[in-house]
């Protein structure tokens, strides 16, 4: 789709086309800071910050570390990150690196240590009675321009909760996760009130990355990242130069091949993803196998259509679509199968994230996926039994193998503990 037909205005004020100046300024005339912190240092977050420093001229990039342990570990190291890519390893250095521990969360609230160990007799009830609690790193007060998230989406809230009081409606937010319904959570929990919330980017990521080690990781698939700048609700300028400033930076990497398309799009490569992962990311953990295993089996063939029948016609009903055209076409249930039967042939040997997260017993990415489905659907007047059904057995297996694994941890907790959970619990 042309970039500038959507209803963005003229293709010369669209902020796609703007290119990287050595000095951006914003409306006011200040220069815009080029500085770029991380907050997640998975698979993504490394190749992010490892490309960033790749670049001529680099920009500033700062680790924002949410374990002491892990800090320990960077200061003991040499302070590289190192990506392998065809088998040759490139480290790349000059990152600095900040603790941003987060907090304990409990039923959608932070709690305190305290709380957490010997939790209220109906911690529901008396969680929400509660203010909320400081967290551990709050004395840092240094405003954030540019702030790159790649933490999973159930683990965003906690991550940016931890650097809440560095952000405000100067700070560009750039969201790299796969799911969708994480950026309402935010605003919802975080950014209630749309005049101090951040700009947003948003990007959509095909590379294939895995983790190797803390600061290593292995590029295996080049792929490419679909990014769009989320317009501003009720704000004259849809798009702040600051925002603009950081896609530029981005668009200036070769190995992250940024492309900036319109918000329209956007949601329909997002829901595209979605799609695919809400088929092949639960049914691989549910049979604990690799992505190409549900290919060329009649009886999973039965469930993919299922799955896809109620996800085609919730997208179809969406009112965001409304007016697109197109759209039954592209989300039928027919092209929809071909899409994820693509995908599962190309990524045959991985093992999907969802797998990976089931199979350690954490928290899986299920409620921004089929769960966001079933959400939608109950908007729109769908009741998605199937995609219900798997979010719960996905649930369910999580916390089978979480169970097993915590029966093997003896629980000693010392003076200078830090619990190694940091993530809400579903
Ligand atoms: C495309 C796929 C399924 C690759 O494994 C993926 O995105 C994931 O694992 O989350």
């Amino acid at each position: 789709m042309d970039e500038g037909s959507d209803g963005q205005g003229n293709p010369s004020d669209n902020p796609l086309h703007k290119r990287d100046s050595p000095s951006p300024q914003d409306r006011s005339g200040s220069r815009i800071s080029k500085k770029i912190h991380i907050i997640g240092t998975g698979s993504i977050g490394k190749l992010v910050a490892h490309s960033l420093r790749s670049l001529p001229n680099p920009p500033p990039v700062t680790l924002l570390l949410h374990k002491g342990d892990n800090k320990d570990a960077w200061d003991a190291s040499n302070r590289t990150i190192s990506i392998t890519t065809n088998g040759i390893t490139v480290s790349r250095s000059g990152f600095d690196v900040e603790l941003a521990r987060t907090g304990w969360r409990s039923h959608g609230k932070q709690v305190s240590l305290d709380e957490w160990i010997h939790p209220p007799p109906d911690p529901g009830a008396a969680l929400a009675k509660q203010p909320s609690r400081p967290v551990p790193d709050a004395d840092n007060t240094d405003p954030i321009a540019n702030l790159i998230v790649t933490v999973k989406a159930p683990q965003t809230i906690a991550a940016l909760e931890a650097v809440r009081q560095r952000l405000g409606p100067l700070t560009t937010i750039c969201f790299l996760q796969n799911g969708m319904g994480i950026v309402d959570e935010v605003n919802k929990e975080i950014f209630p009130d749309p005049e101090t919330r951040p700009q947003y980017l948003a990007g959509i990521i095909t590379h294939g990355v895995t983790s190797d080690g803390l600061f290593t990781a292995t590029h295996a698939g080049q792929g490419s990242i679909s990014m769009c700048i989320i317009p501003r609700e009720g704000k004259e300028d849809k798009y702040s130069a600051s925002a603009a400033a950081l896609l530029a930076i981005l668009r200036r990497s070769p190995t992250l091949t940024v492309m900036g398309i319109t918000p329209t799009e956007f949601l329909q490569v997002q829901l595209e993803k979605l799609a695919a992962n809400a088929i092949i990311n639960p049914l691989t953990s549910l049979i604990d196998a690799n992505n190409g295993a549900i290919l060329n089996n009649n009886h999973l063939t039965r469930a993919i259509r299922l799955l896809l029948g109620e996800i085609s016609l919730v997208i179809s009903l969406l009112p965001e679509l409304k007016d697109v055209p197109n759209v039954k076409r592209r989300f039928s249930t027919q092209r929809l199968e071909w899409m994820v039967t693509n995908l599962a042939r190309g990524t045959a040997a991985n093992v999907s994230s969802m797998l990976a997260d089931v199979r350690q017993g954490k928290q899986t990415e299920i409620n921004y996926i089929n769960g966001y489905i079933c959400r939608r659907g109950e908007e729109v007047g769908v009741t998605c039994f199937m995609n219900y059904l798997v979010t719960q057995l996905v649930k369910g297996k999580q916390h089978v193998i979480d169970a097993e694994h915590s029966e093997e941890l003896p629980l000693a907790f010392t003076k200078n503990f830090e619990a190694p959970w940091t993530l809400s619990k579903q």
